[in-house]
Parts: structure tokens; C-alpha cells; sequence
């Protein structure tokens, strides 16, 4: 008989956490029978019932072991056998944890809208969801380049930390959020994230239910779809694999008891020490484990953490040799580069296990605060530092050393946290932001407004995961495209860049970073030199052009004034002017064109009349072939973004958003909107394309002087950032009242159709705001070439809700 694809299935998917199918073969019976083979169950969360009962069968035989050793009372043993026999049902964990909406949604109303500092809400079980996280609409929903994931990126000023578990017993994802590490055997392309969640979409296509036989435990896996993303982030350990020989069979010790690692906040032994207690005992934290692998992790009053990580899969092996140092570090670096797909080739496991022990001091530094849940617990009487013999490696040197006694391996590893943070990498992928983060686990030294700048500071954010590629059936390129947590402009700007999904399990959409316009293909723009005239540059002026006396070429195109003001801030009735135009384009004057490229040919041939476009004003900057330095006042858009910027999961359902990290002055200078040049001819057949495919493309048109003559269509430019462009593709259309304001700017060229399309500030804008502009969407033309959406700006000039409101009315009335 064919063997069955769930069945199939199910062990992949546990291959695929290390786990044998000798192990899953039983159990995967036993849930069959206890599920009445339902297999909806067994497979829900990536089969996370089956996971979590296989561990609690691990669980149980551990315990079972410990009391057969322990006990020699015949009867008890009968008992406790008994008692195991009964299995209970793994199901009921399935809603305890992280797994829904809720808990990860957290702090995300506040953010965006008022403004006020993150808080993470405490997430009950059963609570409803937030009313504020509302669905995206579904033309959000249809973009492809979405990957799912459930690993949401916290942007608050404390880890999502994982929920409070049983003290007895936890289940996979619970398992999962400890720092015990076992290296899964994850297919191309998994990487792994903290609480994902794989969608239902994304499981194996289930066939209907067949019976259940023996007939199904066949090695012959047939080639179905591979289920994306087994994403357990850090499943049980097995170090040695990794370590000493890849070949070694996973020996699985018992887990670790969960009073020892995970606390429930109370009535557990070996509860947080109070703060008092931190300053004065020397605390340690232990993850002590029955049998190896074991994990220690140590912390002295001092801010010394010693992590110790002890494996002895190799014990009985005769062929076992011990490798060195180097060598074990150069192996696990290529994995987590191929296997974790951490794209910054700087990464290194010390620095990964050193920015473990920050993340212990920083969980123990807020035990009093509520998100301390579910983290580490302390172990005060227990000296791990003198019985572990970790070896300090001397100074802020981190020690790693594997003694080969009884074939065991042990890697510990130490740092002098308080030393190490002014050592720490300004870029380890996702990881880097532990350094912010470890400003405030400095013993006594954090205040509130301490967190309060972390909040707000990029680099503070995303930290706790790595990277972030669930198991996709992308090609390579795709892979390529995705963004670093920290910085989705990955080094490109001069600033971080970091994106947080508070409210839902989407990944930022795949898109290449681009800092600078690129010509797609047609697009005639030329950056010559010879094309800058003397009356189009300042070669005679010499540094800050907007401190001398007499006023330079560059401000004559202008019309005899720099747009810029002093401190990069543009001239206040500059600025009022281009919101007017933008606000209220019919009061300014348009230019048309004798035969638009934006029309186009209709049945009878004829072109329909040009509309109009405005005649904007736009700012000249200096450039190479002028004499000014490149601090000069009348070069800022050139400088690139220097604002803290965040891309952010709206709540109000418009998808990805643009905010603001801090407060920012009227008139400054925020981002440029980036993407390919292309012609208007070009850009029609790409919304052709995309309009028949359900995808949207994210476009501007660049029109600021057109109409003065005949221009042709492949003269007419846009700048397209769906496939490559910046942060500026991440902007959401507000009516009339938006914070920004885009204005034509020219840099590197005299021309009339290619400059470049900058956001300012039209007022002064509170840090966690949205970022926003006007489209200029005309809502009622319902010949616009790409599909409009519903708005939702909430703005009270609304366009789109005026006409809702008219055609309710003209409903009404008839
Ligand atoms: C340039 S993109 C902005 C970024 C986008 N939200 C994203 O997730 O990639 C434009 C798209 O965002 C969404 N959007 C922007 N402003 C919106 C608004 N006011 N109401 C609803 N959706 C909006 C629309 O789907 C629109 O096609």
C-alpha cells in the first residue's frame, strides 16, 4: 500500500526538529487513536501536538527512570506505571502559549497613533483580541512577496518573552524559547525565529483522511510539497552532533525540568532573587539537566556571566577524537551561515554566546517587571561558577574549551558584560541590538527614561531574534532580497533602518534596498557633467553656500532663493508653499501638454486631452561641479536620511507604514523616494502585468515641468520602488492633512524630467507618529491604471470616506 502523505509528512516535520521517527512512529499511533484520526489535530501548528507529546513521553521516561532508581517499593513502581499509561492529552497545551494573535499583537495600538511609549500588554489566555488589530484589507492580503512567519519582531522596550508555563511540563514552543540549543536538521532555506507560526496555508495540501496502518511507516517518502517553514526556534538540545561528529545520532537526554528553567512566577523553587539579593550574593542561574546536553549559565554580582553548554552524545564512542577549538567554531559558523541563512558573513558564535550571557543578565536585571515571566529562573544557593569548573578565560577574553576526559564536550564560555559592551559589534545580524539593550543591565544603572531612549532607538529594537527566513519554495534570489532585522537597508543608509510587525505574523515584503534612483532600462536620464552649464552650478563658491553674503548660481535657479533655510530645515515660506500646492492644486498654475504621454490612444485613435500638471516649485542643491564642501546648507537631500525611521505593521489595516523614532522639526528633510526610473511607457505595461496578476506596484510619477512642450512618452519618467527602492515604498497615503510633503529636487542634473522626489516634514511631528503623504489619489476617477484601495487614512478631509458617505446619501435618497 502507497504510503500515507500525512504519515509521511508528520515525520518530516519531526526530522526536521530532530526528532527520529522510531520516536514518532508510537506516538503518532497513539494521538491517531486518541484523536479518533483526526488529523487536523496532529497537524495544527506544524504539528505541534505531536511534537509536544513526544517530549512528554521523554518527560515521562525520565521521570519513570529517576524513580525506578530512587524507589525500591515495588508497589510505587506499579503505580507510576499506571499512571503512564494514560496519556494525557497534548491538545489542551495547543492554546496555552504564543501561538495566537493576541499575544502577539502586543503594544501595537499605542504606538503609531498616540504616540505614548510602548507597554507590553499582558496577554491572558483566552483574551480577547485587541479590537485595534484588525486585518489588513485584502488587497494587502494578495501580495505575494509576504512571508509568513509567526515570529513577530518586538519592537517594545522588553523581548516578547515567552508565556508562563506549567512548572511540570512544557510543551515544544515552550521548549523552544530556552537557551538550550539543539541543532534541528532544517532543510535549505529554515531559519529560525522565535515563536513562529507556520499558516495554514502553508501545510502540506491535506488528502483525505485514510485509515491508519502499519503500511504507512514507509521509508519511501514521496515528493510532496515539503511543509514551509518548520520553524521551532530552538528546539531541544543536541550539541554534540554539531560539535563532534555530524553523524551522531541524536541521544536525546530528558529535558530539562521546567521548575528549574521556566517560571510559572511563583511556588517554584529557586525563584527570581529580588534585586537586593543581586547586589550583594553572587547569582547564578542553572539549567541543570538530568543527563547532557546541559546548559549553565552563571552570573556573579559583578555582571560576569559564564554560560557553560556540556554535551555527551559522544560518550561510548570509540571512534570519538576531540577537535579543537577553531575547528568546532568554524563548523557551527558555516552552519548558522548555511543553515540559518544569517546573511552577514561577520557573524561569529562568540559573539553569538556572548550576547547569550547579556541576554541572561538582562532578563535577571527586570525581575520585578511583568515581562519577566516565563524567563530563567535564579538559582541562589547554587555556585555553578565553582562546581562547573568554567574556566574564566582571563579578562573580557571569551573562553570556550572542551574537555575530553569521558568523551564528553563542554563549551563554556565567559564575559565581563560591564567590559564587553563598549567591544561589542555595531553590526551583528540581529543580534547587535543586544548592545543596546545591555546599557541597561548594568546592576543599579538603568533608569526609566534610560528605556524609555532605548524605545525609541532603532538599533534597540528587533534584537532577540536572528534571522528570519522561514523554509520558502523561493529560488535563492528571493532569499537574497530579505532584509536584515535590524536594518532592512542593510548598511545602505546612514542610518539603521529597523521594521517590527507588532500586530500580526507577516514578514516585511521581499524588495532589493536600494539608497539611489537605478535606471531600469529605457529611461534617458543623463548625470553628465557636460550637461551642467556655469549658470547651472556654484564652481566659485567655497564651503556653506547659504552663509554668504551673495546669494549663488544654484540659488538663482530658484528663483533668487535658497529653499533651505539654516539647520537643514527648509525655508518656512518655501515650505507653505508646495504644502499649497499639494493641498490645493487648483489655486496654482498648471502646465498641459500638446499631446500628454499619459494618454493614451482610445478606439477611435485620438488622444484624450492632456489634465494638467502643476507647475511645482523644487529645490536646487549644489553638486560635484560646484565649489561648496558637502556640508554646504544647500546640500541635504544628497546626504542621504538621517532621522531614526522605523518601518511598522499599521494597526488600522493599511499594511506596512513609515514612523518616526523621534520628535522631528517642520520643513526637515526625511526620506527621498527611491526605486527604479522608468518610462511612463514602461511603467504602463508593468501595471498591466501586475493589474492581471493581483499585485500592486508601488509608483510615482515624475511630472514637475511637464507640459512645456511635447514631451514623449519615453521622455516621461516614474520611479517604480516595488521590486527596488528604499523606505519610501513603505509611506501610506493620507488625505489632504499627511505630516510630509514630497518636493521635486535636483541634484546631479539640470533636466526638466528627472529630479528627485523628497519628503519633508509639513509640520513638527512627534516621535512614533506615522509618517504619511498625499497620494493625490482622485478616488472617483475610476479609470486610474492601477486599482485603488479603500482608504484608511482617518484623516476628517478623507477623500475616499466622502464619497462613501455621498454614494450612502445617494443610497438614501433613492
Ligand atoms: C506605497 S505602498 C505603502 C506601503 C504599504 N502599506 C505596504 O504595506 O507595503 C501603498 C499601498 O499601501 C496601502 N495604503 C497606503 N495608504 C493607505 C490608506 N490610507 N488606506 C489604506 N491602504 C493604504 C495601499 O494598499 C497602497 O496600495
Amino acid at each position: 500500500m502507497a504510503p500515507n502523505p500525512r504519515v509521511t509528512a508528520a515525520f518530516r516535520a519531526m526530522r526536521d526538529i530532530g526528532i527520529k521517527e522510531a520516536q514518532v512512529k508510537p506516538v503518532l499511533k497513539r494521538l491517531l487513536k486518541l484523536y479518533e484520526k483526526n488529523w487536523e489535530l496532529i497537524e495544527e501548528e506544524n504539528y505541534r501536538a505531536l511534537a509536544d507529546a513526544i517530549f512528554e513521553e521523554e518527560d515521562n521516561v525520565v521521570v519513570e527512570q529517576k524513580k525506578k532508581c530512587k524507589s525500591t517499593d515495588e508497589d510505587d513502581l506499579e503505580e507510576e506505571g499506571q499512571t503512564q499509561d494514560e496519556p494525557e492529552r497534548p491538545l489542551k497545551r495547543l492554546r496555552r502559549g504564543q501561538g495566537g494573535p493576541g499575544s502577539s499583537s502586543v503594544n501595537a495600538c499605542n504606538n503609531s497613533l498616540g504616540g505614548s511609549p510602548l507597554k507590553r500588554p499582558k496577554v491572558e489566555e483566552g483574551e480577547p483580541p485587541d479590537p485595534c488589530l484588525q486585518q489588513r484589507p485584502q488587497e494587502m492580503m494578495e501580495k505575494p512577496q509576504s512571508i509568513p512567519q509567526h515570529g513577530t519582531v518586538n519592537k517594545g522596550k522588553q523581548p516578547l518573552l515567552p508565556q508562563i508555563a506549567s512548572p511540570g511540563k512544557r510543551s515544544m514552543s515552550e521548549r523552544a524559547s530556552h537557551v538550550c540549543i539543539r541543532e534541528p536538521r532544517v532543510e535549505q532555506g529554515i531559519v529560525l525565529l522565535p515563536k513562529q507560526k507556520v499558516p495554514d496555508t502553508h501545510l502540506l495540501i491535506k488528502p483525505k483522511d485514510e485509515p491508519f496502518t502499519d503500511d504507512m511507516f514507509t521509508e519511501d517518502v514521496p515528493d510532496y510539497e515539503v511543509p514551509i517553514a518548520v520553524i521551532h526556534p530552538a528546539p531541544p538540545c543536541k550539541v554534540g552532533s554539531s560539535v563532534g561528529n555530524d553523524s551522531v545520532e541524536n541521544q536525546d537526554g530528558p529535558e530539562i525540568p521546567a521548575s528549574q528553567s521556566l517560571a510559572e512566577g511563583n511556588g517554584i523553587d529557586g525563584i527570581l532573587a529580588s534585586s537586593s539579593e543581586r547586589g550583594t550574593n553572587c547569582k547564578l542561574a542553572t539549567i541543570p539537566e538530568e543527563s547532557p546536553p546541559t546548559l549553565e549559565i552563571a552570573s556573579s554580582p559583578l555582571g560576569e556571566v559564564k554560560i557553560s553548554l556540556s554535551c555527551d552524545s559522544t560518550l561510548g564512542r570509540p571512534d570519538f577524537h576531540m577537535p579543537s577549538r577553531d575547528e568546532v567554531i568554524k563548523l557551527m559558523e558555516d552552519k548558522c551561515l548555511r543553515t540559518y541563512k544569517i546573511i552577514d558573513t561577520n557573524f561569529s558564535v562568540k559573539k553569538l554566546l556572548n550576547d547569550m550571557c547579556e541576554c541572561f543578565l538582562e532578563l535577571g536585571t527586570y525581575s520585578t517587571d511583568e515581562s519577566q515571566e516565563g524567563s530563567i529562573n535564579i538559582s541562589p544557593t547554587l555556585d555553578v561558577l565553582k562546581e562547573s569548573s568554567v574556566q574564566d578565560a582571563g579578562g573580557n577574553e571569551l573562553g570556550l574549551c572542551m574537555p575530553s576526559s569521558n568523551g564528553s564536550v563542554n563549551i563554556q564560555c565567559s564575559a565581563e558584560v560591564a567590559e564587553l559592551l563598549s567591544r561589542l559589534p555595531t553590526s551583528l545580524n540581529g543580534l547587535d541590538g543586544q548592545k543596546q539593550a545591555s546599557k541597561k543591565i548594568i546592576p543599579n544603572g538603568y533608569t526609566e527614561s534610560e528605556r524609555e531612549k532605548e524605545l525609541e532607538d532603532p538599533e534597540s529594537t528587533n534584537s532577540r531574534c536572528l534571522v528570519v527566513v522561514p523554509q520558502q519554495k523561493n529560488p535563492p534570489s528571493d532569499l537574497r532580497s530579505l532584509h536584515d532585522v535590524n536594518d532592512l537597508t542593510k548598511g545602505e543608509e546612514r542610518v539603521r533602518i529597523s521594521w517590527v510587525n507588532e500586530i500580526n505574523s507577516e514578514c516585511l515584503p521581499s524588495f532589493k534596498y536600494i539608497p539611489r534612483n537605478l535606471i531600469f532600462q529605457n529611461a534617458n536620464v543623463n548625470f553628465t557633467l557636460s550637461r551642467i552649464g556655469d549658470e547651472d552650478c556654484c564652481s566659485a563658491c567655497l564651503g556653506d553656500c547659504l552663509s554668504l553674503s551673495t546669494l549663488c548660481h544654484c540659488a538663482n535657479t530658484t528663483g533668487g532663493q535658497f529653499a533651505y533655510a539654516k539647520g537643514d530645515l527648509l525655508r518656512e515660506e518655501f515650505l507653505e508653499e508646495c504644502i499649497s500646492m499639494t493641498r490645493d492644486p487648483q489655486r496654482h498654475q498648471h502646465l498641459y501638454c500638446r499631446e500628454c504621454p499619459l494618454e493614451r490612444p482610445r478606439i477611435d485613435d485620438c488622444l484624450e486631452p492632456c489634465k494638467g500638471h502643476l507647475r511645482r516649485k523644487y529645490i536646487k542643491e549644489c553638486w560635484s561641479k560646484c565649489g561648496c564642501s558637502k556640508n554646504c546648507g544647500n546640500r541635504v537631500v544628497q546626504r542621504g536620511i538621517s532621522c531614526k525611521l522605523q518601518v511598522f505593521c499599521t494597526p488600522e489595516g493599511k499594511g506596512w507604514g513609515l514612523r518616526t523614532l523621534e520628535d522631528l522639526p517642520k520643513g526637515a528633510f526625511v526620506c527621498e523616494y527611491v526605486g527604479e526610473i522608468l518610462t511612463s511607457s514602461e511603467l504602463y505595461e508593468r501595471n498591466l502585468e501586475s493589474n492581471n496578476s493581483g499585485k500592486r506596484t508601488h509608483s510615482v510619477l515624475l511630472d514637475a515641468e511637464w507640459g512645456s512642450g511635447a514631451l514623449k512618452s519615453e521622455e516621461a519618467l516614474c520611479l517604480d520602488a516595488t521590486f527596488f527602492g528604499n523606505v519610501a515604498r513603505f509611506i501610506n497615503h493620507r488625505c489632504l492633512d499627511a505630516n510630509l510633503v514630497e518636493i521635486p529636487v535636483k541634484v546631479e542634473t539640470p533636466d526638466h524630467t528627472y529630479y528627485h522626489f523628497a519628503f519633508f516634514t509639513t509640520r513638527v511631528v512627534a516621535a512614533l507618529e506615522e509618517l504619511t503623504w498625499d497620494y493625490g489619489i482622485d478616488f472617483d476617477d475610476h479609470d486610474q491604471p492601477v486599482k485603488v484601495f479603500r482608504c484608511l487614512c482617518g484623516s476628517k478631509f478623507c477623500r475616499n470616506m466622502k464619497r462613501s458617505i455621498r454614494s450612502r446619501c445617494a443610497t438614501i435618497a433613492r
